[in-house]
C-alpha cells in the first residue's frame, strides 16, 4: 500500500531538551498505527510534528508525497483543516457550542454553510449512538459521550488522516472500548488513516500496527525486547 505520511529522521528539541532524535516513521493510506512508549519518550511530540503543529528541528515530514514542515504556518494551518482531523484525550469540545454545533465545527471552518455542515453533523448521531443528544451541550455528557462527538467532530470532514492523542485516556475501560470500536470502525468505512497515540496495551491492540517511541526514536516492538 502506498506511504500516505511520513517522519524521516525528525529531530526536536525544547530548549535543551531533546523530544525527538532522529524518528523515523512510515504510514500505508488506511492504515492504523498505534504509537506507544513510556512516558514522556516524544509520542505526541512525534504526531505533533506528523499533523505539521511543530515543525521539527531537522528531518523531513512527507504527506501525499509533498514536504510538510517547509511549508509555511498558513499552508501548513490549511493542511490541517483540510485534510487531518484530529481526538484528543479530553474531548475539548467547546462549551458554548451544542454536541451537534461542535461536530459541524471543522466544516464551518472550512466554508460549508452552516445548514448543511449540520445535516452532515446529525449524521454522526445516529452512528455513534447519540440520538437525542445533538442540542446539548458539553457539560451535559457523559465522558464517553463528549468523547464520541469529539470523534464525530474528528471525522466529519472526511480526513485524510485522524490524529489521536490519548483518545481513550479520560474514559473508564469498558467505554474507551466502546469510543475505540467505534473510531476503528467509522475510520475503516472511510479509508481514513489513523495515528493513534496511547500507553494501553488494550487500546493498541485495535489497531493494524504497533510501534514503540523509546527516547525519542521509533521502533518495532520486537526490537525493543531483544
Ligand atoms: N512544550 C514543551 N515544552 C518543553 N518541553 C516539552 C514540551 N512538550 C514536550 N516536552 C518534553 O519533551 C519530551 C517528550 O514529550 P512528549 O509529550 O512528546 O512525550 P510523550 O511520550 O507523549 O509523553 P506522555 O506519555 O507523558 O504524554 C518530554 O521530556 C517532555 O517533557
Amino acid at each position: 500500500m502506498s506511504v500516505v505520511i511520513e517522519a524521516r529522521d525528525v529531530k526536536l528539541s525544547f530548549g535543551r531538551t531533546p523530544a525527538l532524535r532522529g524518528a523515523t516513521l512510515s504510514v500505508s493510506a488506511g492504515e492504523i498505527v498505534a504509537v506507544m512508549g513510556p512516558s514522556g519518550s516524544g509520542k505526541s511530540t512525534l504526531l505533533h510534528c506528523l499533523a505539521g503543529i511543530l515543525v521539527p528541528d531537522s528531518g523531513e515530514i512527507h504527506f501525499a508525497g509533498n514536504r510538510v514542515d517547509t511549508l509555511t504556518e498558513a499552508a501548513r494551518s490549511s493542511l490541517r483543516r483540510d485534510r487531518f482531523g484530529f481526538v484528543f484525550q479530553f474531548g475539548q469540545l467547546v462549551p458554548e457550542l451544542t454536541a451537534a454545533e461542535n461536530v459541524a465545527l471543522p466544516l464551518l471552518l472550512s466554508g460549508v454553510r452552516r445548514p448543511r455542515a449540520l445535516r452532515r453533523a446529525y449524521a454522526w448521531f445516529e452512528r455513534l449512538g447519540l440520538d437525542g443528544l445533538e442540542q446539548r451541550r458539553s457539560g451535559e455528557l457523559s465522558g464517553g459521550q463528549a468523547q464520541r462527538v469529539a470523534l464525530a467532530r474528528g471525522l466529519v470532514a472526511e480526513p485524510q488522516v485522524l490524529f489521536a492523542d490519548e483518545p481513550t485516556g479520560a474514559l473508564d475501560s469498558l467505554t474507551g472500548e466502546q469510543v475505540m470500536d467505534l473510531l476503528v470502525s467509522a475510520a475503516r468505512e472511510q479509508g481514513t488513516t489513523v495515528i493513534l497515540v496511547t500507553h494501553e496495551p488494550r487500546i493498541a491492540a485495535y489497531a493494524d500496527r504497533e510501534v514503540m517511541v523509546r527516547d525519542g526514536r521509533v521502533n518495532a516492538p520486537d526490537r525493543i525486547a531483544s
